[in-house]
């Protein structure tokens, strides 16, 4: 997870266009896999969202009564709610979706717009590698400080690093920024995150949910929404699409319009409340996903409801995720070896375990994402000149065999 100050204002943005121009110079491959456990999560989400919304109203009752001048009508109880002073805590955004639907796409969106909000991200990661972290810092000269914390996922105990970040973020740089955005992990359930905001008073009492964005891939939300799990396992794409404020049907330019109506007549059934865009390249207006306006848990609550009477498991048992890293010194072009695997690729990526073979490219100027059978590449920079040409996969998905991947992988290497 990364944390970065960012400023979105035209000088900025210039700034971070001239720091894009200078890592054009340079060449750098990543690619993403990864393994490392997924924690069991907390309590059902429904019930933990239940205790937090009773606690919320509580401190907002407490807090109204405490700033209220006392009188005679006060005293019998009539209209002290009516009192409650202005929420000036700092807005906070949440944005969710399966993995490669567009969220650090989304992201840079926002931070390269003009919107005058200066904007503190949280970046969770999977594994070593911060790729979505450099992504959205390559793209922001405005960042002031970056952190990383890359645990997986944003539940159970690295909830509690959360809410560390947040805690340091309000205690040395509150008044620096407007807004906190949070990216979640692609495998992410949000309801933990969400439930944080509600839970933990040390964030509860400076920041407030703004909202819940949530991304869905229109090529390939199908594949996860059909995906069937074990008894007890949770369905993140399920969840990111239940617990959503706003929901925008990203890559709609690689389907067909029916295609798009019919999965957003699906993501409607599962959840009526959210307003829904369809998007290509998160291309959205700004005040369609920050200054929502706030998080309403008890919609959520119904959503949740709806949810699961239509048959689907939202429990929040959290599966094995199994991330693998493979690091490879070579000169070979990192690219076209992976285009020259792309059968291996496939394989894997129409396993419904493995979802995403994230594949960013450091090599010529190129950055390569995959998300199952589609790589994009866009410009990224160059070696520096004494830089080790150190080239880097990840991948993210379940019950992936690393040795097996690593060495598929290292036999495409060019034999001289
Ligand atoms: N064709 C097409 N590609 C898109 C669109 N939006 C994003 N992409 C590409 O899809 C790939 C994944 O996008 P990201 O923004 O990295 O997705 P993400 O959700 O942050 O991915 P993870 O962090 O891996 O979960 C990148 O190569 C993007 O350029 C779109 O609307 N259409």
């Amino acid at each position: 997870m990364a944390a970065a100050l960012c400023s979105a204002s035209p000088a900025i943005s210039a700034a971070a266009a001239a720091a894009l121009g200078a890592a054009a110079r340079r060449l750098r491959v990543r690619v993403r896999a990864a393994s490392r456990p997924y924690c069991a999560a907390p309590a059902p989400p429904r019930a933990a969202a239940a205790v937090g919304a009773q606690s919320w109203r509580a401190r907002r009752r407490f807090a109204a009564s405490a700033a209220s001048t006392t009188t005679e009508e006060e005293e019998e109880g009539a209209g002290a709610e009516v009192m409650i002073p202005p929420d000036n805590r700092i807005p906070a955004t949440i944005i969710t979706g399966f993995l490669g639907s567009g969220k650090t796409t989304l992201l840079n969106h926002i931070l390269t717009a003009h919107h005058g909000k200066r904007i503190a991200v949280i970046e969770n990661e999977y594994g070593e590698v911060d790729i979505d972290g450099s992504l959205v810092a390559a793209q922001t000269a405005g960042a002031e400080d970056i952190m990383m914390l890359n645990n997986g996922c944003l539940c159970c105990t690295v909830r509690g690093d959360l809410v560390r970040m947040i805690g340091e973020l309000v205690d040395k740089k509150k008044g620096k920024f407007d807004h906190i955005i949070i990216e979640t992990t692609g495998l992410a359930n949000p309801a933990p995150i969400i439930q944080t905001f509600y839970a933990e008073d040390t964030v509860f009492n400076d920041v407030k949910l703004d909202g819940v964005v949530t991304l869905v891939d229109a090529k390939h939300a199908r594949l996860h929404l059909d995906e069937v799990k074990p008894k007890g396992i949770v369905n993140e794409a399920v969840q990111q699409i239940a617990y959503a404020d706003r929901i925008i049907v990203n890559k709609i330019d690689l389907v067909s319009e029916p295609e798009v109506s019919s999965l957003v007549e699906r993501i409607r059934s599962m959840n009526r409340m959210a307003h829904l865009k369809r998007a290509e390249y998160g291309k959205v207006d700004l005040d369609y996903v920050l200054g929502i306006g706030g998080f309403d848990l008890e919609r959520i609550e119904s959503a949740s409801h709806m949810t699961t009477t239509q048959g689907m498991n939202i429990n929040m048992t959290m599966n094995t995720i199994i991330t693998t890293i493979i690091t490879m010194t070579m000169n070979t072009n990192m690219v076209s070896m992976v285009r020259r695997t792309d059968h291996h690729a496939h394989d894997h990526t129409h396993d419904p375990g493995v979802s995403s073979v994230s594949i960013v490219c450091e090599g010529e100027m190129d950055l390569e994402k995959g998300v199952h059978d589609i790589f994009q590449g866009s410009p990224e920079r160059m070696w520096e000149p004494n830089e080790p040409r150190i080239n880097k996969i990840v991948f993210i998905g379940k019950n992936l065999n690393g040795e097996e991947l690593e060495k598929g992988f290292k036999d495409c290497l060019l034999k001289k």
